[in-house]
């Protein structure tokens, strides 16, 4: 069973159906803990059903695991069917699965961009375009259509992702498909937004990653810290929530403000004799 939430409510999601994607580790498993533990019932995917099922096994009986590759059409189509079938509803869809390599851009192939470009762009797109049309834009029992959420991460790319041109082209389009989708769908009670996460602690950025690189990532943040998963399961949890209501279209940035600097504030060319800022003198 889930731990109560050190943050919400509990009951705060009670009745919700949420689908989220790569559900079995990292910053999925965090965030469907919070959400069971907040009362919803979440239904997690991934390609594997090892980490889901170990992941259901921490939650308890309001969560279930569905093998499916979300860059897979008919497989998509089979799992919303699925979910529908099993829980009679979607509220909130979390597209959370997604990743990528690092490689500098002249040695990416056309298969290796293909590759990271279709698991985040074409999978949200995939997952966002089936839950809307099964679940959100049918009427429901008053005759309008049902509504609903979607939350789909990114890997912040707004200052470019270096080293990673194919996730960074990736999660842009996400970002902008949110955007646009939440014109587009606000007739149909749809909102969606994107979460743009910085760096976070899970197993997999610890260890798939070369470890120069992870070893200076929390000196890269100016509050000098990697992310918490259950910070990221926070605003995930919020969003779905009645607090989230009035968000769409929408990018929120979580990242211990790395977008705007990357590094401690001074750093080692910006200071004075004494190790102070430097600052101007006054004219006059
Ligand atoms: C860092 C910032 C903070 C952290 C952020 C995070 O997201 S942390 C969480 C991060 N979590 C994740 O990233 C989890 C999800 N990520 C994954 O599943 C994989 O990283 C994936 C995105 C490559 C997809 O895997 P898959 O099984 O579908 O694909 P595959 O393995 O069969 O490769 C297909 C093609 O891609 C190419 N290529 C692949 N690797 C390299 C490379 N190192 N070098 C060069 N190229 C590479 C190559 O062309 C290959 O074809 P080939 O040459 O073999 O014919
Ligand atoms: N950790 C970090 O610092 C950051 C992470 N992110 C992003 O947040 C998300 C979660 O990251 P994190 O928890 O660290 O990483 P993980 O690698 O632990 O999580 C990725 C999850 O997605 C699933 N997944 C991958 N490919 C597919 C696919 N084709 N179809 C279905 N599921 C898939 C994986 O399961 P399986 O392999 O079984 O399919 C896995 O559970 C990712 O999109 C990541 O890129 C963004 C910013 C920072």
């Amino acid at each position: 069973m889930s731990a109560p939430s050190r943050i919400f409510a509990p009951g705060v999601l009670e009745g919700q159906v949420i689908l989220l994607s790569g559900g079995g580790s990292g910053l999925g498993r965090a965030a469907t803990l919070e959400l069971v533990a907040l009362g919803a019932h979440v239904a997690i995917c991934g390609r594997r059903i090892e980490p889901l099922e170990e992941t259901v096994a921490l939650a308890g009986a309001r969560c279930s695991a569905h093998v499916c590759d979300i860059r897979e059409e008919q497989q998509v189509d089979a799992l919303v069917d699925d979910v529908l079938a099993r829980y009679g509803r979607i509220d909130t869809l979390v597209n959370n699965a997604g990743g990528q390599f690092l490689a500098p851009a002249e040695e990416i192939t056309p298969k290796g961009f293909r590759t990271v470009t279709r698991l985040n762009l074409d999978g949200t797109w995939l997952m966002t375009h089936a839950v809307a049309t099964k679940a959100f834009i049918p009427a429901g029992d008053d005759g309008r259509p049902r509504g609903g959420k979607v939350i789909s991460t990114t890997l912040s790319p707004h200052n470019g992702l270096a080293g990673m041109v194919h996730s960074s082209a990736a999660r842009a389009g996400v970002e902008n498909m949110m955007r646009e989708l939440s014109i587009e769908w606000a007739r149909f009670g749809i909102k969606l937004n994107a979460i743009a996460a910085g760096q976070f602690g899970t197993d997999v950025f610890m260890t798939k990653y070369p470890r120069e690189m992870v070893a200076a990532a929390a000196g890269q943040v100016p509050i000098q810290r990697l992310g918490r998963p259950e910070e990221f399961a926070w605003l995930v949890a919020y969003l779905a929530s009645p607090g989230g209501d009035f968000f769409s279209g929408s990018v929120l940035t979580i990242d211990g403000a790395r977008d705007n600097h990357a590094g401690p504030w001074p750093p080692a060319v910006h200071v004075d004799d004494a190790g102070d800022p430097l600052r101007e003198s006054r004219r006059g």
